[in-house]
């Protein structure tokens, strides 16, 4: 089995390499058009070899999708395809109370609601045919879906409009309380979205799938993310993925208002989902939460923590891969 792990920064990829890395010492050093992959190759205890390549390919979704398809192209030219790829890195956590949200602290189930979404994101990729976990859903349902004129490849799912009132946001004091994901906790992405690929429109924002163009969701598979949560203790739910970082309450709150079951942001995951599924190659997100969603404080991050977390998430992880690897050939999601 072979994963792609691709992180934005080197510190990142250290975090992640120092994780795999406690169980496998990094081997190699391998130049990629755009980038340098550190290759691990930790001994499964039974089954193929695995081998884990990280790479750090830059900040935002347009380098995490150049640094990624550069990756897997080079890897499937020499026919050592990848089986599975990962945005991995540190992330803001939503933490504004939502009104019949879930309590997000680490270890929290965030299923999705049981509705299968067919026909989201590249049908055959793995990503967006996952079937969804049977356990009770405390949060609103799925972060995108379509509106007239919505096009093929994307989610068919009922829009998450998200007209339902939010309550106060949160300050930096208060306590961990419903909807509040903590500094230095684990969130694994049960769908990556767009949340800022569209156009402002006098109603407000509008997805390009509203446009009648693109995609704005992946949906890495269930089983594989209800198995990663489990292992790394994390939240599960909607990561955003925005190419500019949420520095105000009123725009946390107006992703939440839009994305409901919005977990964590980042600037990554979509593009590296993008990649991977014009390659049918299914795609995971990992982020460890470094600060909070919300008015810009940078004293507040928390990032040599969010590290240690990554570290610890991958050192985890590291075992599994093997593991997983079943899950990534069985892309209706269906084994339990
Ligand atoms: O607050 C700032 O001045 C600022 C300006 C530009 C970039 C940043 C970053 O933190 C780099 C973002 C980097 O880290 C990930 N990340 C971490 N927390 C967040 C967040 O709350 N929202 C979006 N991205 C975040 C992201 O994936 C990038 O790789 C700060």
């Amino acid at each position: 089995m072979r994963v792609l792990i691709v992180t934005a920064v080197p510190a990142e990829r250290d975090a992640v390499v120092r994780g795999v890395g406690a169980t496998a010492p990094e081997v190699a050093e391998l130049p990629v058009p755009g980038g340098v992959i550190h290759r691990l190759s930790p001994a499964p205890p039974t089954g193929p070899p695995l081998t884990v390549d990280v790479l750090a390919a830059g900040v935002g979704p347009a380098a995490a999708a150049a640094g990624t398809a550069a990756a897997l192209t080079a890897a499937a030219v020499a026919r050592t395809p990848y089986d599975l790829a990962v945005s991995a890195g540190i992330g803001g956590g939503f933490s504004t109370p939502r009104p019949g949200a879930a309590h997000l602290a680490p270890g929290t189930s965030r299923p999705r609601p049981g509705t299968p979404h067919p026909g989201t994101a590249h049908p055959g990729t793995g990503t967006g045919t996952g079937t969804a976990p049977s356990s009770s859903a405390a949060l609103p349902g799925p972060d995108t879906g379509p509106g007239p004129g919505h096009s093929p490849g994307t989610s068919t799912v009922p829009p998450d409009t998200g007209t339902a009132p939010l309550g106060p946001p949160d300050t930096d004091t208060a306590p961990p309380g419903p909807g509040t994901v903590p500094l230095g906790s684990i969130v694994v992405a049960d769908a990556i979205v767009a949340a800022d690929l569209g156009a402002e429109t006098p109603d407000g924002f509008t997805a390009v799938t509203d446009l009648g163009f693109g995609t704005v969701e992946h949906l890495p598979p269930a089983p594989l993310v209800a198995a990663v949560a489990e292992a790394t203790n994390a939240v599960r739910g909607t990561v955003l993925t925005v190419s500019t970082v949420t520095g105000s309450a009123e725009r946390a709150a107006e992703l939440l208002r839009r994305h409901p079951r919005a977990a964590a942001e980042a600037m990554e995951g979509f593009g590296v989902a993008e990649a991977a599924a014009a390659q049918s190659v299914p795609v995971l997100e990992v982020r460890a939460v470094s600060n909070t969603v919300g008015p810009r404080d940078r004293a507040a991050w928390r990032i040599g923590e969010a590290l240690e977390a990554l570290t610890g998430a991958f050192g985890t992880l590291a075992p599994l891969l093997p593991l997983l690897g079943t899950w990534t050939s069985d892309p209706e999601g269906t084994r339990q």
